[in-house]
């Protein structure tokens, strides 16, 4: 674009000029004294090639070249005209050559004068052409200065050109922008004609809008008082619900005693041992004690489970007492009976088979989860021990069992409330941490002592949950506790004729499960006073006892004739604890009543399910 040719006459005079590295940008070039010739008329052309784009050619100045000298002419030096003599021409020859000779000096010396006069002449002249000389040499110079002027003077509008051209070119661009903004603004004006339709159909609609919204408003001022009204009503339905499940229990007895006998174990097969209880009869909750085939003595309980009856059967009739808890009242299930009989297979039971402790707290946990959305739960858990009348703290690691361990007091701190300082409440919020919680209880009783088994029948373990639970709807909040509790063997002094320690051990439980006998069977025949105080145990659980309370005791028997009389001990124990509550002349009543009650309770059920849907 910058690099060109210049051909005057068709004849290359500039070769590959570049401009730009000549002057830069913007600046014009001057090619001067370039030479040439113009024959007669033929024209002078000036031809500039490989440009492109449009350059400016700023001028051309044109001028004739000037003769190398100032025109003065040397002429020769003029000889002098020779003798005759010296030419060799004799006297005699001639007048003749006389007269040519004078002929010649006339000649000559008008040739003489000719000349002085052409030298003075030439002399005018060469004054007169250095005169003309200087004025040249001065024109010459007024035109470089006209020619340099002229040069700045295409140089200025060369660069107004430039600019116009750049200004044109703004222009352009303004124009073009300006054709942009005409449409878009065109554009503008249709949207906002359609913005203006749109605004029209919206403020229509929003009348419409407003008209629902205040429709939807009373709509659901009235559906929250609906609600309100229902939320009323369930917390009603729900509180009649709990309190009639409550009479249900109430009616079927505030204590429940079970009666659970073992399968005779290998051994016992082995050595062709004799069953001492007739199943066939339990069925109705009697149970009668045979002895060399004979019948012996009928106890009745609320219910018997034979050898047959696994966990799941236990659970059945268990499982009412974890919706209690969640109601907001006590429990405590007790196993009850000597070593061997079930009471750890009853209330632990095995990985294959878990006992009354794990599925309690499984099936609070499921009805947590079904009463989610109505109330709050907050379970903790402790595990503890009574040992020759002193507590130990389970899920307190390195204690020893007895004296050794962080001695724990029951405190009273307030109107039939009890507490033990210190003891270690861990916070549980599903299956998993029960179970941690459970096995951290079960390996410190295992750790704790020299012979797990034996320790384990001679101490009772204690499982307590305790339960906040709250009521979403009306922010009612309740406070309960479950009691498992594997009471140690009850076994008799007399027969194990132990000394000792191990008779202090054997003193220690008989006292505290006779004192637990005389509380159960004090509040089952309502006696003013309950011997609370006569034992630890009883002491712990004095709150959970009694009142609205629930308690329910599974006493383990062995089917072993051999175990006969043991068997009838644990067997009078129960008739003791039953008391007269669920006598035979109640048990008339409690059919009829029980039926009634059962009919208010499928009805209500019914009820709060509806209630329910609709909310
Ligand atoms: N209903 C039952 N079905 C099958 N096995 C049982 C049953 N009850 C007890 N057993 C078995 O009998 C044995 C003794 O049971 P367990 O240890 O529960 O008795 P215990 O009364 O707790 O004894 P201890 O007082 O020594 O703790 C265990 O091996 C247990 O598995």
């Amino acid at each position: 674009m910058r690099v060109f040719d210049v051909f005057i006459q068709e004849q290359k005079v500039v070769s590959c000029i570049d401009i730009f590295a000549r002057v830069g940008a913007n600046r014009p070039l001057v090619i001067s004294d370039l030479k040439t010739f113009v024959d007669g008329d033929e024209g002078l052309s000036i031809r500039v090639e490989g440009v492109v784009g449009s350059p400016i050619v700023c001028g051309i100045s044109i001028r004739k070249d000037s003769p190398s000298n100032s025109g003065e002419v040397e002429l020769p030096e003029l000889m002098g005209v020779p003798q005759m003599q010296e030419c060799g021409i004799k006297e005699s020859d001639d007048c003749e050559v006389a007269r040519e000779l004078q002929k010649l000096q006339r000649d000559y010396e008008f040739q003489k004068k000719e000349l002085a006069e052409t030298k003075r002449v030439l002399e005018v002249l060469k004054r007169d052409n250095q005169l003309k000389s200087r004025e040249c040499k001065e024109a010459w110079k007024s035109l470089q200065d006209l020619q340099n002027e002229l040069m700045r003077k295409s140089m200025h509008v060369g660069s107004l050109a430039f600019a116009i051209e750049g200004q044109v070119k703004e222009k352009s661009r303004w124009f073009s922008s300006l054709r942009d903004l005409t449409r878009k603004l065109k554009i503008m004006k249709m949207e906002h004609i359609k913005l203006s339709e749109d605004a029209l159909a919206y403020k229509k609609c929003l009348v419409d809008i407003n008209e629902m919204g205040s429709t939807i408003q009373s709509t659901i001022s009235h559906q929250v008082n609906l609600h309100e009204d229902l939320k009323i009503k369930f917390t009603e339905g729900a509180k009649e619900r709990k309190e009639l499940y409550n009479k249900v229990l109430e009616l079927k007895g505030n204590i429940r005693v079970f009666c659970r006998c073992r399968p005779l174990n290998t051994e016992e097969i082995a050595s062709g041992a004799s069953m001492t209880i007739d199943f066939e009869s339990a069925r109705d909750g009697e149970l009668t004690v045979k002895s060399n085939g004979a019948p012996r003595k009928t106890f009745r309980f609320d219910a018997v489970f034979g050898p047959q009856a696994d966990q799941v059967d236990v659970f059945q009739d268990t499982a009412p007492f974890a919706t209690s808890v969640l109601d907001g009242y006590n429990v405590c299930i007790f196993a009850y009976g000597q070593t061997g009989t079930g009471k750890t297979f009853t209330m632990e039971g095995t990985e294959e088979a878990r006992g009354v402790n794990f599925r309690t707290l499984e099936e609070l946990f499921r009805i947590i989860k079904e009463r989610q959305k109505l109330f709050r739960y907050d379970i903790s858990v402790s595990v503890l021990e009574v040992y020759n009348e002193h507590l130990r703290d389970l899920l307190v690691s390195g204690t020893q069992p007895g004296a050794a361990a962080k001695r724990l007091e029951i405190r009273q701190v307030g109107e039939g409330v009890h507490h033990v300082p210190g003891l270690v409440e861990a916070h549980v919020n599903n299956m998993s941490e029960v179970w941690e919680v459970l096995q951290t209880g079960s390996n410190a009783r295992a750790v704790g002592s020299t012979n797990a088994n034996e320790h384990s029948s001679r101490s009772h373990c204690i499982h307590c949950v305790m339960v906040k639970g709250e009521n979403l709807l009306n922010g009612e909040c309740t406070r309960s506790k479950l009691w498992l509790v594997d009471l140690a063997g009850s076994e008799r002094v007399a027969k194990t004729e132990v000394q000792g320690e191990r008779l202090k051990e054997t003193q220690n439980i008989n006292r505290s499960l006779s004192a637990l006998g005389d509380v159960i069977s004090a509040l089952a025949t309502k006696s003013p006073h309950i011997p609370f105080r006569n034992s630890k145990l009883t002491h712990l659980l004095q709150d959970s006892l009694g009142g609205d309370s629930k308690t329910l005791m599974f006493i383990q028997i062995s089917p072993n004739e051999s175990d006969l009389s043991e068997t009838l001990c644990s067997l009078n124990f129960a008739s003791r604890v039953r008391g007269i509550e669920l006598g035979p002349a109640k048990k008339q009543l409690d059919t009829t009543e029980l039926l009634k009650y059962k009919q208010t309770v499928e009805k209500t059920k019914q009820d709060i399910k509806s209630k329910d849907c609709a909310n």
